[in-house]
């Protein structure tokens, strides 16, 4: 039997009649790295805080290490970087994250945490005197700060600079390297293929896809082929073609669109199309993104 770190199934949030999250199970394994990617409004936050116990679903079941999220047992086991980073005011940076490691049996090293969250120049800085930046990066720290079995990320690296993200994704790897599950939410199809090993793309509240990074790309990446066509070329022509999803003309120069660019090369040639100035050409990853997304709304 496989061990869950998360087991949510067939839950709906409902506010205000309008359904934020819609009939949702996923289940995630542990020392996995699973990221929610979705546009604004997909209902990543809203999973994440039922996950969490912190809102309850209007109907479905949450199970978070196999109990109640709730659960005192559960909870010392979690640690939680959530978007608004509350700072205590009047208490430096070194003694937040002391006052959250207190509350755990097994803490982190204080000077571990400062390092981690690469604020050991600011131990002695007031938390409320910080940047944006900073307090998410000490938002990150009083998530770590129980040695967690499973961390939750939500938009963690908003407002952080290249450095501080770089740093941020290498501590994260190095806790996931360590067994531990990690579940962050991100706008980003970049960011999550750079460091989940699972994808989950939720939008208007519903699951749109769940793979690997390298299978999420290859069902989403439009891949085209242009050319500048000879005057055979028509567009009856090309739509006849097994794998033309799509032409696109400009002037005589023309756009094919292919989930398999391979095969329609190779169609075309064994077809004699008259073809000059050949292009093949593969989406980027935020275009991939944006059509999965919108061909979800389409449905
Ligand atoms: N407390 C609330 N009351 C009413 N509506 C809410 C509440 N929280 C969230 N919503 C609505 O639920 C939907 C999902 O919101 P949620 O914050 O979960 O999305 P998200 O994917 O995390 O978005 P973002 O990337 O912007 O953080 C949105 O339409 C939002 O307006």
């Amino acid at each position: 039997m496989k061990d869950w770190a998360i087991q949510i199934s067939n839950v709906t949030k409902v506010y205000k009649g309008k359904k934020a999250v819609n009939d949702l199970s996923l289940t995630v394994e542990k020392g996995s790295v699973v990221a929610l990617l979705g546009p604004n409004g997909a209902g990543k936050t809203t999973t994440v805080s039922m996950i969490l116990g912190l809102i309850q679903p209007t109907s479905g079941s949450v199970k978070l290490l196999g109990g109640d999220p709730k659960e005192r047992s559960v909870r010392d086991r979690i640690g939680a970087m959530l978007q608004d980073v509350s700072v205590i005011e009047n208490l430096t940076v070194a003694e937040t994250i002391d006052l959250f490691r207190h509350y755990y049996k097994t803490p982190l090293p204080l000077a571990q945490l400062l390092q981690i969250s690469g604020l050991t120049n600011e131990r002695s800085k007031m938390a409320s005197a910080l940047s944006g930046g900073q307090q998410r990066r000490l938002g990150f720290a009083m998530a770590a700060a129980g040695d967690p079995e499973v961390l939750f990320l939500d938009e963690p690296t908003v407002g952080m600079d290249v450095t501080s993200r770089q740093l941020f994704w290498d501590t994260v790897k190095a806790m996931a390297g360590r067994g531990r599950t990690i579940v962050l939410t991100t706008h980003y199809l970049e960011e999550a293929d750079q460091i989940a090993d699972r994808i989950v793309v939720i939008n208007d509240g519903r699951l749109v896809a769940d793979g690997t990074p390298s299978q999420i790309k290859a069902t989403t990446i439009g891949r085209t082929i242009t050319f500048t066509a000879g005057s055979s070329v028509t567009n009856e022509v090309l739509y006849g073609i097994s794998g033309v999803t799509d032409a696109e003309w400009n002037g005589r120069r023309v756009r094919l669109y292919s989930s398999d660019t391979d095969r329609l090369i190779a169609e075309l040639i064994m077809r004699g199309v008259e073809m000059k100035d050949i292009e093949i050409q593969s989406g980027g990853l935020e275009e991939a993104f944006r059509s999965l997304v919108s061909s979800a709304k389409e449905d």
